[in-house]
């Protein structure tokens, strides 16, 4: 019986990276997430247990740190291409690096009207994210940049509708023509290319899932999933791919006819779990190789 090492990566996860702008009395902050993983061949480390092959993930924390500074004045995207591209092309048994990044927003404390210069309340639970994978040297370098959202809380009180599905000897949902629907998006598009007005996209993006999910009449939590991946690729040419997951957030019209109590849509329970999962992908038929940007490092078990 043979046995062999198969896939393999290693780096250092969340690393929680605070920067504060404060070359004028008005400060800016940029509050990060960022995790980094290594893909090479790295054989000699599990086998041998050789360390000649491998980049502490202490020194892949230093280095996110240090770039946060030198690095960190254009977009979380340029930083995460910055950072990929420095461990490829710097540490020699580095074959591929991916960085996955997630931007905490904050907004500004405002007071009697004027916002503050050095305070802020986090805005959220939204959270903007960013996978960047960088893999070969020269003629063989390939980059895939992955944008996205995740924990973007959102609901809508009529303009939905579910009914019409298959039915068997267990089906016991009543078909509605006008429910609440909510959900917990993830959403994430992946890019054509590297040059990209990567915080112009973002809030476009943003503005045309949630106007989409506002405005798009609901059949299904299916149909409003396509619709969004529709508009951003019809709007974004810079766009190839779009990949989302949406937790039906159950609201159920709660019993108020054992009290007696009318209850037309007005007050519900909102359900916990089990919640239905409805996940899609929405692509051009042209999109170039996805290559390795889909595969993660955090998640990369199931
Ligand atoms: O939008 C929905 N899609 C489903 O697949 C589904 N299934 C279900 O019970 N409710 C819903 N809602």
């Amino acid at each position: 019986m043979g046995i062999v090492l198969g896939s393999n990566q290693y780096g250092k996860a969340e690393n929680r990276v605070v920067r504060i702008y404060r070359d004028e009395p008005r400060h800016e902050i940029r509050d990060l997430n960022v995790s980094t993983a290594l893909r090479g061949d790295f054989g000699v480390a599990h086998t041998e247990g050789d360390q000649s092959v491998v980049l502490p993930t202490d020194t892949q924390k230093q280095t996110v740190y240090a770039f946060a500074k030198t690095h960190g004045e254009g977009s979380v995207e340029e930083y995460g291409l910055a950072l990929a591209r420095h461990f490829v092309d710097n540490a020699e048994p580095v074959g591929g690096a991916r960085i996955e990044i997630e931007q905490y927003d904050w907004d500004r404390v405002v007071v009697d009207g004027v916002e503050h210069n050095h305070a802020w309340v986090r805005r959220g639970p939204e959270v903007r994210t960013v996978a960047v994978t960088v893999e070969g040297v020269g003629n063989d370098r390939r980059e895939w940049v992955i944008g996205g959202v995740k924990d973007l809380v959102v609901l809508k009180s009529s303009g939905s509708e579910f009914r019409g599905f298959l039915t068997d000897k267990f089906t016991v949902l009543e078909p509605t023509a006008d429910r609440v629907m909510a959900t917990s998006l993830v959403a994430q598009w992946r890019f054509a290319g590297t040059t990209v007005e990567w915080d112009a996209v973002y809030p476009s993006i943003r503005q045309i899932v949630v106007e989409t999910f506002a405005t798009h009449h609901s059949l299904a939590l299916q149909q409003t999933l396509y619709e969004i991946g529709k508009r951003i690729l019809a709007k974004h040419d810079e766009v190839v791919e779009v990949r989302m997951s949406a937790p039906n957030k159950h609201h159920f019209e709660y019993d108020l006819g054992r009290f007696g109590i009318s209850n037309a849509n007005e007050v519900f329970h909102a359900d916990d779990r089990p919640y239905g999962l409805i996940q899609a992908t929405v692509g051009r038929d042209d999109a170039p190789d996805a290559g390795s940007a889909w595969v993660p490092q955090r998640g990369w078990l199931v």
